[in-house]
């Protein structure tokens, strides 16, 4: 049988839902391909851990075995951290594979480059997971706004800080109970402290705005703000009042070049972000011809981010190599 392999790169929340919907879903992509998608290898730092629903067979902890995949066309990348999945994209370029990453603590700071390598290449790097999880922004973004000149951007871009807000209003849990249920339910990042200090929307953001821009703020990381101090009573007074704490970030492009800001802030019910709730992220672009163009959906977890990644990889379709018989050790 006719297969195009591919690879997948981390087995935690997003990996499990990649392998997951590349098999609930195997069918729409042959469809696509004329092809079938076959994850052929995943890679783990730890073997030793129990994994449910994959072949054993499958799993590696050596990169090198990876590479070394004969005909191997795609690579998803789900691990933590800059390194080492920037080195293992790199190396994946090199031999030819199309990427596609959720890793956005790596992204936002090397995907300009990511971006020019793969473009040598002549391979591509999907990186819409890395960004508002299954919500299209970056699609929305690239493909049908070419023309339009992108002046802001403005959204909830976090799904933990999102949840952790909704449910300390909604059920008056405390913020450690709201973040722990944030964590059972594969939100929040291995180091939560990226979701509820700011950081990992500070990441989105500045992917947001190499792709709207064209580049990212000169701004410090100190300037940026989290939830971590919103107690509950504040949030209590708040709704009280009548207003909700949302997380937003805020990226605008002006005549002294992009000024942007992540942080907490009161809204109203007027507010379009004031009944954005839970997991759930909102961005809304402002384009010169079309408006105001708002994006929403599951920001994060694992089956929302898996959609995010086999779109990309469906986007690939016309792109592959379907010529060899390539035959899967699975097939
Ligand atoms: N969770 C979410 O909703 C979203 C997450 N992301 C991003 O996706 C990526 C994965 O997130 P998530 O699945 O939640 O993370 P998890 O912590 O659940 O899983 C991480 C996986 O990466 C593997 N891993 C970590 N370090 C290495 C390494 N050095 N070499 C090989 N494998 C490694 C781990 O191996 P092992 O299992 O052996 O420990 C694990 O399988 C992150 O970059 C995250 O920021 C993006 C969008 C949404
Ligand atoms: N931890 C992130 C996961 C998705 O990017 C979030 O909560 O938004």
């Amino acid at each position: 049988m006719t297969v195009i392999k591919a690879a997948l790169l981390g087995f935690g929340t997003v990996g499990q839902g990649v392998y997951e919907a590349v098999q609930t879903h195997g069918e729409q992509l042959k469809e696509l391909f004329g092809a079938e998608l076959s994850i052929e290898a995943i890679l783990v730092k730890d073997l030793s851990k129990h994994r449910n629903g994959v072949p054993e067979t499958l799993l590696t902890d050596d990169f090198e075995h990876i590479i070394s995949i004969p005909d191997l066309q795609v690579v998803f990348e789900a691990i933590v951290g800059e390194e080492p999945g920037l080195s293992y994209l790199k190396r994946s370029i090199q031999s030819g594979c199309h990427v596609i990453t959720a890793n956005k603590v790596m992204f936002a700071r090397h995907g300009a480059s990511l971006l020019k390598e793969a473009e040598e290449a002549g391979v591509s790097v999907g990186f819409e997971a890395t960004t508002a999880g299954g919500a299209p922004v970056i699609r929305t973004i690239s493909e049908l706004l070419k023309v339009n000149r992108i002046q802001s951007v403005e959204g909830i871009l976090n799904g933990t800080s999102n949840f952790i807000l909704s449910v300390m209003r909604e059920q008056g849990l405390s913020f450690e109970q709201a973040l722990e249920l944030a964590q059972q339910k594969g939100y929040a990042e291995a180091d939560p402290s990226a979701d509820v200090e700011g950081f990992d929307a500070y990441n989105k953001l500045m992917i947001l705005s190499q792709l709207a821009f064209g580049e990212q703020p000169d701004w410090k990381i100190e300037d940026v703000e989290g939830i971590s101090s919103i107690t509950p009573e504040q949030v209590t007074e708040a709704s009280n009042r009548g207003f909700r704490f949302k997380h937003i970030v805020r990226a605008e492009q002006t005549e002294q070049g992009i000024t942007a800001s992540v942080k907490p802030v009161l809204l109203t019910e007027e507010h379009p972000l004031y009944s954005v709730e839970g997991v759930i992220n909102a961005v809304t672009v402002s384009a010169s011809l079309a408006g105001l163009v708002t994006v929403q959906g599951a920001g994060a977890g694992k089956l929302p981010t898996a959609s995010a990644m086999v779109e990309d990889a469906a986007a690939l379709a016309g792109k592959l190599n379907l010529n060899s018989t390539v035959q899967s050790q699975y097939a």
